[in-house]
């Protein structure tokens, strides 16, 4: 099915990774940070090398990184074959630039990594048109990187060389670009809405979380659909909807685009009206991947995001998935002696304490475990919304 887009017959290229630890953004994050960059490099087809990380106040408005940091990567560089150098945050123009002088091979940032995965995993007219404005949007200022070699041949002749309206024709071509695009996506809105519109009456459960979670996984298992699902990021991009039915009572199911750390303002931008599913849902399941060192934080950022696109409280379902790959930490051993029943134990009582407001359960979408259960939390809410909807209709059940 599905491969790394990068290359498929060729060797992958080799790739090293580059982030700083800040005072805002301690070690142990900025390790977290680089392992999901590794990750989101794996998907795009690349294969790691080397990480480097340095600790500096705040990255340097010039160049990102220091410059013996600078130096050792480039001697790093030179002395193995490395293809790209991916950098963890958004690089302004100017570091991209400066970054490209000193390293003088392929620059990504974590922003173009996502956007590349995203253009290669979409497969709607609507996703097309999404991901390829946000990459007109980011590519705009960044315009000029493609030129500095003109720049450098240009010597000391002047401002107004080839070079210079070379750019200013693509910025032209690159903005009428970004205005199609948009008007492109205004009728694919219209259309869309319509075809929401005629969906009727019936009740909609959105999934949401961050990415590879198991969303999909789960949405097959209780649509018994065939939602492409996979151990890459973003293997979803295309808004799912199907009609499930539990016990006599039907109700519309979506599964949508997983959330990540730092997604570019862009993306969250043109993807607004994909998420119209969540903003349109009157139940949010928001599934976790418990076996995830890091799934406490992957909790918040999709809170964050949702906050953005959308401020209406609403019934949420928090599932946590994965339950069968759930292992401790040493910390929490350290806690649980007795073993990882009991470090068990007191996660799900911690969580259900912390989300009181909400249905907490915790299932396996694999291993099928406590999926009942997860079924029945499901048919309550769903009846419970129907019933104030159409306080006629109990016929239906
Ligand atoms: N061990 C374990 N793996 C699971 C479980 N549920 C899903 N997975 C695996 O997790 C990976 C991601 O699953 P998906 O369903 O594609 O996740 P997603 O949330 O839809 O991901 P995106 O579409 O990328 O946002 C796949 O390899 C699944 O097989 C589970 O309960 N246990
Ligand atoms: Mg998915």
């Amino acid at each position: 099915m599905e491969k790394g887009h990068i290359s498929i017959d060729k060797q992958p290229e080799t790739a090293i990774l580059v982030g700083v630890i800040t005072s805002n953004q301690t070690e142990e994050m900025t390790k977290e940070y680089i392992d999901e960059l590794e990750f989101l490099a794996e998907t795009s087809g690349a294969v790691t090398k080397h990480k480097f990380l340095q600790r500096v106040d705040k990255p340097h408005p010039k160049t990102y990184i220091r410059k013996g940091k600078m130096e050792e990567i480039r001697k790093y560089v030179q002395n193995n074959e490395i293809d790209v150098a991916i950098f963890d945050d958004e690089l302004s123009p100017s570091q991209l630039r400066n970054i490209e002088a000193a390293l003088e091979i392929k620059i990504l940032d974590r922003n173009n990594l996502i956007l590349d995965i995203f253009a290669s995993r979409a497969r709607t007219a609507h996703s097309k048109t999404q991901v390829e404005l946000a990459q007109y949007q980011y590519l705009l200022p960044r315009l000029t990187n493609m030129w500095t070699h003109l720049d450098r041949m240009k010597g000391g002749i002047g401002m107004r060389g080839p070079g210079e309206s070379q750019i200013e024709t693509d910025r032209r071509i690159v903005t009428q670009k970004i205005t199609l695009l948009k008007k492109k996506l205004i009728e694919i809105d219209k259309q869309q809405s319509v075809q929401r519109g005629n969906r009727g009456q019936l009740v909609r459960v959105a999934l949401v979380g961050y990415t590879n979670v198991g969303k999909s996984t789960i949405m097959n298992l209780i649509s018994k659909s065939e939602v492409f699902a996979e151990n890459k990021l973003f293997a979803t991009l295309d808004t799912t909807v199907r009609k499930v039915v539990i016990e006599n009572l039907p109700f519309l199911m979506s599964d949508t685009v997983g959330f990540i750390r730092k997604l570019p303002h862009q993306l969250v931008e043109s993807f607004k009206s994909t998420l119209d599913e969540v903003r349109e849902a009157d139940i949010l399941v928001h599934v976790l991947d418990i076996s995830h060192p890091n799934f406490e934080d992957h909790y918040k950022v999709v809170n964050e995001t949702l906050a953005e696109i959308d401020k209406t409280e609403k019934t949420t379902i928090v599932v946590f998935n994965k339950l069968d790959a759930y292992n401790p930490s040493q910390a929490e051993l350290s806690y649980h002696p007795e073993g990882k029943k009991y470090a068990l134990a007191a996660l799900k009582d911690t969580w259900m304490a912390k989300l009181s407001q909400h249905q907490c359960l915790f299932i396996s979408a694999q291993e099928k475990e406590n999926i009942d259960e997860f079924k029945k939390v499901l048919y309550d809410e769903v009846k419970a919304i129907f019933e104030v909807r159409y306080p006629y209709h109990n016929f239906l059940y």
